[in-house]
């Protein structure tokens, strides 16, 4: 895979992959945590019939540079929008899933003219205490056991145990992608994370927004995401059964078909 580095005005070199037509219109495709823009390989052949895609790994992750300390969303927020300056795009559609919509949720909230439809797969809106306390957990391990434990661990919560058993291989990919992360730049996301605050904001998202959930999803729960869309002014909710937390990689024809009805592909 070709992947080019993009060095963003602050210093910091994202990996990104262009495919799909050059004068087409955007979308901006953003990773969940432990994740890189491989993940998005089962959509681009759809997208890639209207769009040009630029996908690309968060900072932190896959081959972009995960610069020291704690991030936040405004930073990677401030990423995406670099990246669209850098390649001249005015407006872009955008897909994110986890921590990567969580990134479209700030991207809608602060650069409402920069985007027109948002996809907003698997991700909650608002860390609680426990979700506080599970992330510091979370650093802790990769602290004292390394991310390779984390890997073995996120399995089961980005897929159920049907996919598991039915594609070893996909489920060994994914584990060698997240265990390839590196540490510090996962716990930098995890601080990211432990902060996340935008569900008091939905409400004034001003953009069409799919939000899509597996629906057994632990990580972002159906009954979260529903609500999220029940605030969010004229949001949809698709649910996605038999789909854990990595929806677009557990069942990509359901994720495909929804994404391709609200986008018109
Ligand atoms: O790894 C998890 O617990 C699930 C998750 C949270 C943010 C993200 O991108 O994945």
């Amino acid at each position: 895979m070709t992947t080019t580095r993009v060095a963003l005005p602050d210093g910091v070199s994202l990996a990104t992959r262009l495919d799909g037509p050059e004068d087409a219109p955007v979308i901006i495709l953003s990773n969940s945590l432990g994740a890189n823009l491989a993940m998005w390989d089962g959509q681009i052949d759809l997208l890639t019939r209207k769009y040009r895609v630029l996908r690309y790994d968060q900072r932190g992750h896959g081959g972009s540079d995960a610069p020291p300390g704690a991030y936040g969303f405004d930073m990677l927020v401030a990423d995406v929008v670099a990246l669209m300056d850098h390649h001249g795009i005015e407006r872009a559609d955008f897909m994110g899933l986890s921590m990567g919509a969580m990134t479209g949720m700030g991207l809608a909230l602060a650069h409402p003219d920069r985007f027109g439809r948002m996809v907003l797969a698997d991700a909650k809106s608002v860390a609680t205490d426990a979700y506080k306390a599970m992330w510091d957990g979370r650093i802790e391990t990769i602290r004292t056991e390394g991310i390779g434990k984390v890997a073995e661990a996120s399995l089961g919560l980005w897929f159920t145990e049907d996919f598991r058993a039915a594609h070893p291989d996909a489920t060994e990919a994914a584990r060698r992608m997240i265990a390839a992360t590196d540490p510090d730049g996962y716990i930098s996301s995890c601080h990211a994370l432990r902060e996340l605050d935008y569900l008091k904001d939905l409400p004034r998202i001003a953009l069409p927004v799919l939000y899509l959930c597996g629906g057994e999803d632990k990580g972002a729960p159906p009954d979260e995401m529903r609500h999220m869309a029940e605030v969010t002014p004229g949001a949809r909710y698709v649910e996605i059964p038999a789909a854990g937390h990595v929806s677009n990689i557990n069942r990509p024809e359901a994720f495909n078909a929804a994404v391709a009805e609200f986008l018109g592909l």
